[in-house]
């Protein structure tokens, strides 16, 4: 195991799909530790799927991934968790039966038995997420939405993660819920946790995050700061449904990397 790079995570030109087709092809991703960044794209766009791959739920056809450095393509979810990237996934899936404090039981299930540090933890997450504080014994299936979702980020930070990876958290949400979970994941970075999410909200996500990726059919296309993507009339454009004149240009090219290398992906 070689040390390729500094960033936290990093996805080199990845490509893969199901069965035999591809659903995201040479997508490169870095990031680095802390902050918000936001993945976005249409319906479709590959998102999920790279996410998905990143935390080794899905097997890389080509390419690369690492975690401080380390190539951990083809290492199994768990030990990636173990390395500190953690992941929501889309729905946000609670054990519905269970009470909170036996769904968070679960988030800590790779420390062991160490019961005195996940009690640590669970009052550590407690003073960042008071309504679970208030809802220990409750079942976690007659939580609010947004009070799901938030139990579902506290599980994923019950292993103390430095990279907490969502898809679509604000799905199903109404907007007021929307902003309470924007607003909990930019404390959080505040607290040094590096946000890595999946968004179809796109300008909601890019008003949040520093830093974005826009996919379109499995390719990252744009690549920046949040402000300056927000700002990118093609950006805009994809926003909108319409696919602008130079993403259909770079698409068309044989060898994506060309439009990359001419600085047409990165704004
Ligand atoms: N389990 C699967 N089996 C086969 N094809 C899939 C599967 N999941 C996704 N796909 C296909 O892969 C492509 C990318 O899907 P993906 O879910 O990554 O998109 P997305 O950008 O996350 O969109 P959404 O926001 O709708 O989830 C799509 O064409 C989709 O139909």
């Amino acid at each position: 195991m070689e040390v390729e790079s500094t960033a936290f995570l990093e996805l080199k030109q990845v490509t893969t799909g199901y069965g035999d087709v591809p659903a995201v092809r040479n997508a490169s991703m870095v990031f680095d530790r802390g902050g918000v960044s936001a993945v976005i794209g249409s319906n479709g766009a590959g998102k999920s799927t790279v996410i998905k791959a990143a935390v080794g739920l899905l097997p890389v056809w080509n390419g690369q991934i690492f975690i401080e450095g380390v190539d951990v393509t083809t290492e199994a979810p768990h030990k990636r968790l173990a390395r500190g990237v953690a992941f929501v996934p889309q729905g946000r899936i609670v054990m519905p039966e269970m009470t909170v404090r036996e769904n968070l039981d679960i988030g800590a299930y790779i420390l062991g038995n160490d019961r005195r540090r996940i009690a640590a933890t669970i009052e550590r997450l407690v003073a960042t997420f008071p309504v679970i504080g208030q809802r220990m014994d409750q079942l976690a299936g007659t939580m609010s939405g947004g009070e799901q979702q938030m139990l579902a980020i506290a599980r994923a930070l019950m292993t103390d993660p430095t990279a907490i990876i969502l898809d679509e958290p604000s799905l199903g949400l109404s907007p007021k819920f929307v902003d309470a979970v924007f607003e909990k994941l930019v404390e959080l970075a505040g607290q040094g946790l590096t946000v890595i999410m999946v968004e179809q909200k796109a300008s909601r996500a890019l008003t949040v995050a520093e830093r974005g990726y826009v996919m379109h059919t499995g390719r990252v296309i744009y690549t920046g700061e949040a402000a300056s993507l927000l700002e990118n009339p093609n950006v805009q454009q994809l926003f909108l449904g319409e696919v602008p004149e130079e993403v259909e240009r770079m698409l068309n090219l044989n060898d994506f990397d060309e439009a990359a290398h001419a600085g047409m992906a990165h704004t």
